[in-house]
This record gives structure tokens, C-alpha cells and sequence, in this order.
């Protein structure tokens, strides 16, 4: 879509079919999870040496496409082709991977207690004489593998738990990429990416598609679709509403939600209230070095910087999740002590805390949408400890509809089975819940499409203006640069440029993030 087009295959029909050319074709599929119809009559076919973005609402039925695609779930009805064999010869997921068929999942497959090499190496370790397992092997074997590859700068012999979600994604990534595929699907690849590792993986997507092997993504992020997809195909309420080679953001919206969306961002009103909210002073930790700065109630507060400057270990420090080693934190003017969650979460300094990784650091996925949506709040709607069932339906109504979270049955529905980006509104819809007066925000829209998003925006601006003081960090820095009355730039751990918001060109924040040290003032 960015005029590489040219270089995918032309003379093909625009429609899927099963013309002999695509590399992937459904026709006619159906999928129903209990009463759920995730797919209807859904159809998606791409060709050798292109990137194909499928793009719709989040629950609109991507995910269950590619798992019906790759053979994790078996279609109900309709027909599948991978490289022109019918599926029904490739029953598994290994038969088509031994076609050259790589996929990547919005769940992560890695084993946590396991080495980066080990994960790596898992199926295919480096053997000597009587094929035996080289061992000691396996940290330099994956070392040259993450160098070729061009992410050196994981550590091989690291314990795969102890990485940030986004160096998860990368090894998850390069475990894939090093297979050389010839169909491979990535699902929202780059949710959990920073900017540069979205730079990184595109490189890779545009060589294989070079080399003539059929690269299909999902992402909510509409700049990477442009930037990187040949085609789109937009999916709606579980099939295929069009695929096209070009596509305006705006088209893309009415198409995957039936909304017109005016503008991205809101208006963000003027802070007018001037008590601080929360106080941090010379907050430093294994990566903060001496963190001080004041947010007060009405404002966002951005926090930018290149990716791994220490952003998590603030939001995670200031809500009791990490322990600073020096600093103090004052909350509505008063000393606060934050050893742990609980102590953020109390009545009297009311911090939340909105994280990224919705499934290590949030939901119970086999618990309801209900019980996940007041699990902070149980106290608030309870009277001697029994739950007031009607004051908990109400507000789990009235967040449900806020957020427009796709789920029927609330109370019954276990959160696992909803699609991603509607976890990520649950997590969102705890925390708000809370009436918490402090908001640390760690990437909230990760995942969540883009009328939603659209919604969140509209939600933060006006959670603001209602004097709720909100912290805001995003793995896209330009909602920094639009949501924010003020970002803070942290480089190794430090504030080293403070900018005036909102910032507008995001650009400016990553330019800041890059220049050298500066006071801070
Ligand atoms: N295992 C399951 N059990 C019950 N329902 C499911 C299951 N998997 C998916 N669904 C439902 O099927 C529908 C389609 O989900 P799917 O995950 O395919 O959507 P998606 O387009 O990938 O969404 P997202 O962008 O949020 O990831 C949703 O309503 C979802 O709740």
C-alpha cells in the first residue's frame, strides 16, 4: 500500500478464490465456539510474495482465521488450501509447518522457565556424533541465530520469564523467522513492539516477501498496514466484508465497524486544577536513577523514550510492583508508603494500575468477564462480605457498555474466551472501576482496534477533565505526542527532556529520546 505493491504478483483476481496462485485460501468457512459463531461463511486467500493485512474489529474473527488456516482448530465447515494441497491432507499444525508454514499467535508460545536458547533450539538442537544434544552448544547456536537475525541484543542465556513482553515477542519472532518460511502468519506481531523492533520486524516481513514467500499479519495499527501491506482484507462480524490494494484509514474504519470516526485524537481540556496528585522525588531502582517529577489532578503526563528506558519499572514502582531503592512518593500531598499493590490500591491514596501483559500481570482467564471486571472493586460493592449482586450487575453493565466490551453473558462468560483486544477493555474496565484518583496507563489501546481506541481516547480526555490525574505510556509513541499535556523523555532510567503537550509530532519525542544527556529542570 505504500506503492511496493508492485511488487507482489499481478494478474490475480482481487476476490479470494482458489485460484492456483494463493499460497492460503479459505473458502466458505465456518466456525462456532459454543453459541459463538467466531467465522460465517468467511473466505481470505493470499498469494506467494505479498504481505496481506487482515484488519477488522477486535472479536471480528482474524485470530480464529489463522488458527483454522495453520490447523490449530478445525473449520465446522468450508474449505482450506495451503500451497495449493487441500487441507484435508494436512491435518496438523506439523504437516503444514513441514510445508514451510510458520505462524506466530497472540499468545505467546515460549516457555517461560526455560533459557532464550533452549526456546530457540527447541525443536531442532545443535547434535553431535550419535545425535546426541550439544548442550553446551545451545547459548552460542542461538547467539549466531539472534545475529543473523539482527536481535544481538537479546541475551541467549537468559531465562525467557525474566524479559519484558516485547524481547518475548522478538525471540517468539525469531524463533519463526528462522525457520525461512514460505507462507508466514503473524498474529498482531507488533502489538507488544516498540517502534524500532516494529522497524526491525518489517525489514523482515518486506525480504521473505521479496523472496517470494506470502507474509499475512494482523495489527490494529493502521500506519503499519499502510506502510507495509499489498493488500488488505477486511474482516467484519466474523467474514470477509472486501480485500483491497488500497485502502484510506477512514474506509478501513467504516468498513470493520460501520463508524465514521471524526479525528483520531480528542481535545485535551487545559489543566486547570494545580494540587498535585502524586509527588515522586529521586525515585531510583535497579533501572530508574533519581526520578523526580509532579503530576497534577486533570493532567495526562506522558512518559516517552526510546523502548527499555525504564518506563515499566516506574509504572511498576509506583504502584508497589518493584521496590525503589531510594526516593519518596507523596500522594495528595501526603507521604505515601507503596510497598505493594495493596497499599497503591487503599482507600485514601487510590493508584491503578492498567498493565500491558493482560495475562501474566491481570486477567484469570477462566474466571467471568464479571468476576475479572470487579475483582479491585469486590470491597466497594460488597456489605459484611457478601457481594451486593445487583450493585456489582450494574457496574459491570455500565462498563461493559463504556467500553464496549464484546460479551454476552457476563456473568457466566470466562474471559479467555473473548478475543483480545476485548481482555485488554476488561483490564481497563478494573481499574476504572476502582474510582482510583491516580491512573498509570501502560500501553491500554495494545491490541484494541480502531474505533475503541477511538473510545479509550474520548475516556482518558474525559477521565482527565473530571480531575483524575493520569500517567500515560504507550508503545505508540504517537498517542503520547496527542493525548499528553506534558511528557517526560527517560533515557537509561532518567528524565532527561521535559516537552510541552500535546507534542503533536511524535517524531519530536523520539528526537529528544535520542539527543544526549540534559538536565532536567
Ligand atoms: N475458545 C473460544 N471460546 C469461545 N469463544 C471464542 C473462542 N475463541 C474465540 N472466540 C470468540 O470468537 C469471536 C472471534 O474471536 P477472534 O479471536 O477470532 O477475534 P479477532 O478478530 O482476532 O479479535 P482481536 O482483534 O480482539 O484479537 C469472538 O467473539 C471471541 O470471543
Amino acid at each position: 500500500m505504500d506503492g511496493t505493491s508492485s511488487t507482489a504478483p499481478p494478474a490475480a483476481p482481487a476476490d479470494p478464490g482458489a485460484g492456483p496462485v494463493d499460497a492460503v485460501a479459505a473458502t466458505g468457512v465456518d466456525r462456532a465456539f459454543g453459541g459463538v459463531q467466531a467465522l460465517r461463511d468467511a473466505s481470505f486467500a493470499a498469494r506467494p510474495g505479498e504481505i496481506h493485512a487482515l484488519a477488522g474489529e477486535n472479536g471480528a474473527g482474524k485470530s480464529t482465521m489463522i488458527k483454522v488456516l495453520c490447523g490449530l482448530i478445525r473449520a465446522d465447515r468450508g474449505t482450506v488450501e495451503i500451497l495449493g494441497e487441500p487441507v484435508g491432507r494436512l491435518a496438523g499444525p506439523a504437516a503444514r509447518q513441514a510445508l514451510g508454514m510458520a505462524t506466530t499467535f497472540q499468545e505467546l508460545s515460549l516457555m517461560p522457565d526455560l533459557s532464550v536458547a533452549e526456546n530457540l533450539l527447541l525443536q531442532h538442537p545443535p547434535r553431535g556424533r550419535f545425535g546426541l544434544v550439544r548442550r553446551r552448544q545451545l547459548v552460542p547456536t542461538a547467539h549466531l541465530l539472534l545475529e543473523r537475525l539482527g536481535a544481538e541484543h537479546i541475551d541467549p542465556a537468559a531465562t525467557t520469564g525474566d524479559l519484558t513482553v516485547a524481547q518475548r515477542q522478538v525471540v517468539e519472532l525469531v524463533r519463526v523467522l528462522a525457520t525461512e518460511p514460505r507462507v508466514l502468519i503473524l498474529d498482531e506481531p507488533t502489538a507488544a513492539l516498540a517502534e524500532q523492533q516494529v522497524a526491525w520486524l518489517a525489514g523482515h516481513m518486506r525480504r521473505l516477501r521479496d523472496a517470494g514467500c506470502c507474509v499475512v499479519f494482523t495489527s490494529h495499527r493502521w500506519r503499519e498496514i499502510e506502510a507495509l501491506a499489498d493488500r488488505v482484507t477486511v474482516f467484519r462480524n466474523g467474514t470477509r466484508v472486501d480485500t483491497r490494494d488500497r485502502l484510506s484509514e477512514a474506509e478501513a474504519v467504516r468498513l470493520m465497524s460501520g463508524r465514521i470516526l471524526a479525528g483520531s485524537y480528542p481535545t485535551i481540556a487545559p489543566v486547570e486544577q494545580t494540587d498535585a496528585a502524586l509527588r515522586v522525588d529521586g525515585l531510583s531502582g535497579p533501572t530508574l536513577r533519581d526520578v523526580s517529577f509532579e503530576l497534577r489532578r486533570g493532567e495526562i503526563l506522558g512518559i516517552g523514550g526510546l523502548a527499555g528506558q525504564g518506563q515499566r519499572d516506574l509504572f511498576l514502582t509506583l504502584f508497589g510492583a518493584r521496590r525503589a531503592r531510594a526516593g519518596s512518593i507523596e500522594v495528595a500531598g501526603r507521604p505515601a508508603r507503596i510497598r505493594r499493590p495493596a497499599d497503591a490500591i487503599r482507600a485514601g491514596i487510590g493508584i491503578a494500575y492498567v498493565p500491558e501483559d493482560r495475562k501474566a500481570e491481570g486477567l484469570l482467564l477462566p474466571m467471568s468477564v464479571r468476576d475479572n471486571l470487579t475483582l479491585a472493586t469486590l470491597e466497594r460493592i460488597s456489605t459484611a462480605g457478601f457481594v451486593r449482586r445487583r450493585a456489582e450487575r450494574e457496574a459491570v453493565a455500565a462498563m461493559v457498555a463504556q467500553l464496549s466490551i464484546r460479551a454476552d453473558r457476563p456473568a457466566t462468560r470466562p474471559v479467555g474466551t473473548l478475543s483480545g483486544g476485548n481482555q485488554q477493555k476488561v483490564l481497563m474496565g478494573r481499574w476504572l472501576l476502582t474510582e482510583a484518583d491516580v491512573l498509570l496507563l501502560y500501553d491500554v489501546t495494545r491490541g484494541v482496534d480502531a474505533a475503541t481506541k477511538h473510545d479509550l481516547y474520548a475516556l482518558v480526555a474525559r477521565l482527565a477533565a473530571a480531575g483524575k490525574a493520569v500517567l500515560l505510556y504507550s508503545s505508540e509513541t504517537e498517542e503520547i505526542a496527542h493525548l499528553c499535556h506534558r511528557v517526560l523523555v527517560l533515557r537509561e532510567g532518567r528524565i532527561t527532556a521535559e516537552l510541552p503537550g500535546p507534542v503533536g509530532d511524535a517524531e519530536r519525542i523520539v528526537a529528544a529520546a535520542m539527543k544526549e544527556l540534559v538536565p532536567h529542570a
